[in-house]
């Protein structure tokens, strides 16, 4: 923990004499942000015109201490900018013009608020921290360009929140807005998950990350190994940009780490490819990636029907995508061609079969935006239906016997947990807790369902609503940590299936 040296008033500076043990907190650090481009000279600190201080490293002390001595927080990632320059850049970086309005995350001090107010912005800001907000709002007052919300962005409903503001500040007329955010660098997996799929909403996001971070983020070149999914997810849904990087001096306290901005160009929602099961694979070989939907040689074969490579580029998936997914209603009724619309309503489900033969295999009911459902393929119907293209199989959740010992969560999507083989009457039965804080279900009949990929505006009703017609659902997790994932607990009876 940094313990903040007081100074207001500043001490005037005593003579150095070796006797005396210094006190003074280390002079500020040679803000240093190495832009690809765009190198000005200009003074470390800027005096923001909205604000009328500047920020530096003594006035970021002097605010952090202007309501008793506060302490930054490593937990929420409290590295604050001491560069406004770097501040300027970013709002650059964004195109920030007179009258946009931008959505901010972890405003802090508020020193990169100020830019933003200052480039003629109005400023939706989110800080969980309740000292910072306050701090924010003392500092700029009560102005109709700001709106401070007290709130963790993780678990915020930015559509609810943000769209009203938008339209009354865009006086209702259609117009997207921007992110531009000094983010600390704990949550900004999770904060490009929440965003990126917001292209309805956003045009652009620029994001101040940890420069790892954003190096990975901005790397489209899917032969690497580093490629993951996410960056299948990020290039989906926009268009990335490594803009600079930003040294650790220009912090405070200094993180271990550099930091360097990123800007997502958002793609808008009307044109993503339905390619929701790519995400699952690291290499986007689809012999791989696809085999729990059809066998090897059918993938194959439907490739070279198409005349496509194993390796796959996003614009290619999508071209593939409706040759092994077919679009059905979500409550298909073995006919496979519903056409229900989704409980938030803006997408079909796509069904997918499962491979011949492959009594555990996940089955994946695939909707392009709302939701990813991992049930299983009962054994019990294993021998009715083979064929991808006649009609859907019956389904149902994986049964687990009363006396099997808890599986891991593997079979959920969450990494199996590594366990010790008991001998059986050692075995805990239940509950016990796998990774993530699910618990494992009470009852022997009920079956967790893990659903990811959930619209932001999803609720646990409509998600028990939904499941309801396939058994009692005992309860919905909507999961934080997970970008938009639940698991719920359900009771299908034993003779009922899933979709029936
Ligand atoms: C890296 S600091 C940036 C502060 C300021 N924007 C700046 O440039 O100096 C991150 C800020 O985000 C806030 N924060 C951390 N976690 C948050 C969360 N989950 N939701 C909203 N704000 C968060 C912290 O309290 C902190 O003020």
């Amino acid at each position: 923990m940094v313990a903040l040296p007081s100074l207001s008033p500043p001490p005037p500076r005593p003579s150095p004499s070796p006797a005396t043990p210094r006190r003074r907190p280390p002079p500020p650090p040679p803000p240093h942000a190495t832009p690809s481009h765009r190198v000005r000279s200009r003074p470390a600190t800027v005096v923001s015109a909205a604000s009328g201080v500047t920020d530096g490293y003594h006035s970021t002390i002097r605010s952090l201490n202007s309501r008793g001595r506060h302490v930054p927080r490593k937990s929420l990632g409290q590295n604050y900018m001491l560069n406004s320059k770097v501040n300027e850049e970013l709002v650059a970086a964004a195109g920030v013009e007179e009258g946009d309005v931008v959505l901010e995350i972890g405003p802090g001090t508020g020193s990169l608020t100020a830019a933003l107010l200052d480039a003629g912005a109005t400023v939706f800001a989110v800080e969980k921290d309740k000292h910072m907000a306050t701090l924010v709002n003392d500092r700029f007052g009560s102005t109709e360009q700001l709106k401070i919300i007290e709130e963790d962005i993780t678990k915020f409903n930015v559509r609810s929140h943000f769209l009203p503001f938008l339209e009354e500040k865009s006086h209702h007329r259609r117009k997207y807005a921007k992110v531009v955010s000094n983010l600390p660098f704990n949550v900004s997996t999770e904060v490009v998950k929440l965003l990126l799929p917001m292209g309805d909403v956003f045009s652009v996001t620029v994001l101040l990350l940890q420069d790892e971070t954003a190096l990975r983020f901005a790397d489209a070149s899917i032969q690497t190994p580093e490629y993951r999914p996410i960056n299948v997810f990020v290039n989906f849904y926009s268009e990335p940009e490594y803009k600079f990087k930003v040294e650790r001096t220009n912090f405070f306290p200094q993180p271990k780490v550099d930091g360097a901005v990123i800007s997502f160009k958002l793609k808008n929602s009307g044109d993503y490819p339905p390619v929701n099961s790519a995400f699952n694979g690291k290499r986007k070989m689809l012999r791989k990636s696809l085999q729990h939907l059809c066998s090897s040689s059918e993938i194959e074969a439907a490739l070279a029907n198409i005349g496509l490579p194993v390796t796959l580029t996003l614009p290619v998936l999508a071209r593939f995508s409706p040759v092994v997914a077919r679009p059905s209603g979500f409550s298909c009724n073995n006919s496979g061609d519903g056409s229900s619309s989704s409980p938030t309503g803006h997408c079909r489900w796509a069904h997918i079969h499962p491979a011949p033969g492959k009594i555990s295999t996940p089955i994946q009911l695939i909707h392009p935006h709302l939701v990813h459902v991992v049930a299983y393929k009962n054994p019990r119907y294993a021998a009715t239906d083979q064929s991808p293209l006649s009609p859907p199989l019956r389904f149902s959740i994986r049964r687990r016997r009363p006396n099997q010992s808890p599986r891991g969560g593997g079979d959920l999507g969450f990494p199996r947990p590594r366990r010790r083989r008991l001998p059986p009457r050692h075995r805990p039965l239940l509950p016990s807790s796998i990774p993530g804080g699910l618990r494992r279900v009470a009852c022997p009949k009920m079956r967790p369902v893990f659903c990811g990929n959930l619209d932001y505006d999803a609720r646990q009703s409509e998600i028990e609503r939904l499941f309801s017609k396939y058994g009692r659902v005992e309860r919905v997790d909507m999961k934080s940590g997970y970008h938009g994932a639940s698991l719920l607990f359900l009771d299908d009876g034993l003779g009922s299936t899933f979709p029936a």
